[in-house]
């Protein structure tokens, strides 16, 4: 599944690089105001709250409808997210650039761009419409690629997240300099989820490097689980996105990361 996303994604991106040429995209990301600083955001203490701004998924078709991203990003921020993060891959997750820029004249907290991210051209596309993070995907990248792409998002000013789903992967994450490692419960190739990749690959990373759960988290009780194995912030899509009161739902797990139950591990 994997490399048929990105496949489409690198068709995509080909059109938008001749639409609009590299030196354009680099002096509007020159131009764009400053980054916010993501690795604060997620760092503040508890367990912070990344609210996800997703339409639809390639495991489970459409979730929402979202006439107006900025509306639900505007919830997201009241409700407390730490960070917001905005689907722009357009095939499958039915995002797109628009919906960042939308986002990004609302709301004054810090956004991730998540995408498939495979070239320089989208990390300078990431902050041209507003990104303050970037996500970059371990399974997606050779470790050369990997590690300069991480370079160009913090020449930039701006914080990755790098995604990781085994053991192997946190490795390379690490060698690659990551200070930001989110755990994907969902496996990518075969969209499965499951809690336990977290508990099993957290534990194992440094304690300085900033840990994100992400997927799979439904419920208060899912966050508690994950702040237990040491989450420092949880990233959720469908679990608020298909919320009536997607602001009460983002409260809630923000509350509930604000005095986790269960002692941190030390
Ligand atoms: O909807 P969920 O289960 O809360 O998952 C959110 C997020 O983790 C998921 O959207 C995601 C994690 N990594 C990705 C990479 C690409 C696209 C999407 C994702």
């Amino acid at each position: 599944m994997l490399e048929q996303i990105i496949t489409g994604v690198r068709v995509d991106l080909a059109r938008r690089e001749t639409a609009i040429p590299l030196a354009q995209i680099r002096e509007a990301a020159a131009q764009a105001p400053a980054p916010l600083d993501g690795y604060a955001a997620l760092n503040g203490g508890g367990v912070s709250v990344i609210a996800e701004v997703k339409r639809a998924s390639p495991s489970k078709g459409n979730l929402a409808e979202i006439p107006d991203p900025a509306v639900l990003a505007a919830e997201y921020a009241a409700g407390g997210a730490a960070v917001i993060s905005v689907l722009t891959e357009t095939d499958y997750f039915k995002g797109s650039l628009d919906d960042l820029d939308a986002v990004r004249k609302k709301v004054s907290v810090p956004l991730l761009r998540k995408d498939f991210i495979v070239s320089p051209y989208q990390v300078l596309e990431a902050r041209a419409h507003g990104a303050d993070l970037c996500l970059l995907i371990v399974a997606a990248l050779d470790q050369d690629t990997l590690v300069s792409l991480l370079e160009r998002v913090e020449g930039l000013g701006m914080t990755a997240l790098v995604e990781v789903h085994t053991e192997l992967e946190a490795d390379r994450a690490l060698r690659a300099g990551a200070k930001v490692i989110g755990v994907n419960a969902r496996d990518l190739a075969t969209l499965q989820v499951d809690r336990s990749v977290f508990e099993r690959i957290a534990p194992g990373l440094p304690r300085d490097v900033v840990k994100i759960a992400e997927s799979g988290v439904r419920d208060t009780r899912d966050l508690i689980r994950y702040a237990s194995a040491g989450a420092d912030a949880v990233l959720v899509g469908e679990g608020v996105v298909k919320q009536k009161k997607p602001r009460d739902a983002v409260a809630e797990l923000v509350t509930a990361g604000s005095h986790p139950a269960t002692p941190r591990p030390s």
